[in-house]
């Protein structure tokens, strides 16, 4: 079946101290696809990437490639998805080389030895991301966005057919917030990735996903295409900020929220601040 899903999750829902965190979220994603996982802060859009992922173990079930993922030993897993999270303040005493080196370790055997295959992978990966002049520097004395591209390119050496990264293009300015999302939709169509993002910007997501998946508190409340999933109302009322959508005539989406809106107002309520 050319669109059988790929990664297809049933019925996830996850508690955390009793407290619901995702409701029954079900989702098939073919190969070949770019899915954008939108919402507010603390929505769950994370706590789905880890389900996902087999980070976290929910209830329900996510099946890659009908094969239920938490199943899958370590090193498969580490060969069938590539995970990039969000940046924490782990600070990693390593150069952006071998940070991305880290990404061939599921390929390798214990006392495997690197190998000019290898290197041309972390060449490749280290211009892909545009981090070839900082292949020496310590992870840890790179910008926020140069970490956040240096492990986008650890992810792209693993060779993995599905990626799950969490706001990738955070910290990112605008030319490799594009670019990112471009190398990542043309890994979808040139080697038949699947590959799942969280992404804040809705024109961003709109531009470069094939479908979209909208959580507001934990429930999965639109997916489908980006034209079907971003409808104002939609957005006006999970956001909880007044929004229009554009459609340009070359068929791109364009989601404004509204400047005139007042977070402020509710901000310095009951505050004595003037
Ligand atoms: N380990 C945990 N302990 C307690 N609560 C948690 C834990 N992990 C997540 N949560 C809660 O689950 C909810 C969803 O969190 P999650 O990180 O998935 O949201 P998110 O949509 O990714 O948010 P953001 O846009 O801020 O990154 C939040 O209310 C969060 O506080």
């Amino acid at each position: 079946m050319a669109n059988a899903p790929a990664l297809k999750a049933s019925n996830i829902s996850v508690k955390i101290d009793n407290k619901p965190i995702l409701n029954g979220i079900s989702l098939g994603l073919p190969a070949g696809k770019l899915y954008g996982v939108l919402g507010p802060n603390g929505a769950g859009k994370t706590t789905l990437l880890k389900c996902l992922s087999a980070q976290l173990n929910g209830k329900g079930e996510v099946l890659w490639q009908g094969q239920d993922i938490t199943t899958l030993d370590i090193k498969s897993l580490a060969q069938q998805v590539a995970v990039v999270n969000q940046i924490n303040d782990t600070v990693f005493a390593l150069t952006s080389q071998q940070v991305i080196e880290m990404g061939l370790l599921p390929h390798k055997t214990l006392l495997a030895r690197r190998n000019d295959e290898d290197e041309k992978a972390i060449q490749n990966a280290l211009n892909a991301v545009g981090l070839v002049d900082k292949r020496q520097q310590l992870f840890s004395a790179l910008s926020g966005g140069e970490q956040q591209r240096c492990l986008i390119a650890r992810a792209l050496v693993q060779r993995s057919p599905l990626l799950i990264l969490d706001e990738p293009v955070n910290h990112l300015d605008v030319y490799y917030q594009h670019q990112i999302l471009q190398l990542l939709k043309a890994l979808c169509r040139s080697q038949n990735k699947t590959i799942v993002v969280s992404l804040h910007d809705l024109t961003l997501a709109a531009s470069y996903c094939d479908e979209l998946g909208l959580l507001s508190q934990g429930n999965l409340v639109a997916t489908g295409l980006p034209k079907d999933v971003l409808q104002a109302t939609l957005l006006t009322k999970t956001f909880n900020v007044p929004c229009e959508v554009k459609h340009s005539q070359d068929g791109y989406l364009q989601v404004n929220f509204r400047p005139e809106f007042n977070a402020q107002r509710s901000f310095f309520q009951g505050s004595t601040c003037a």
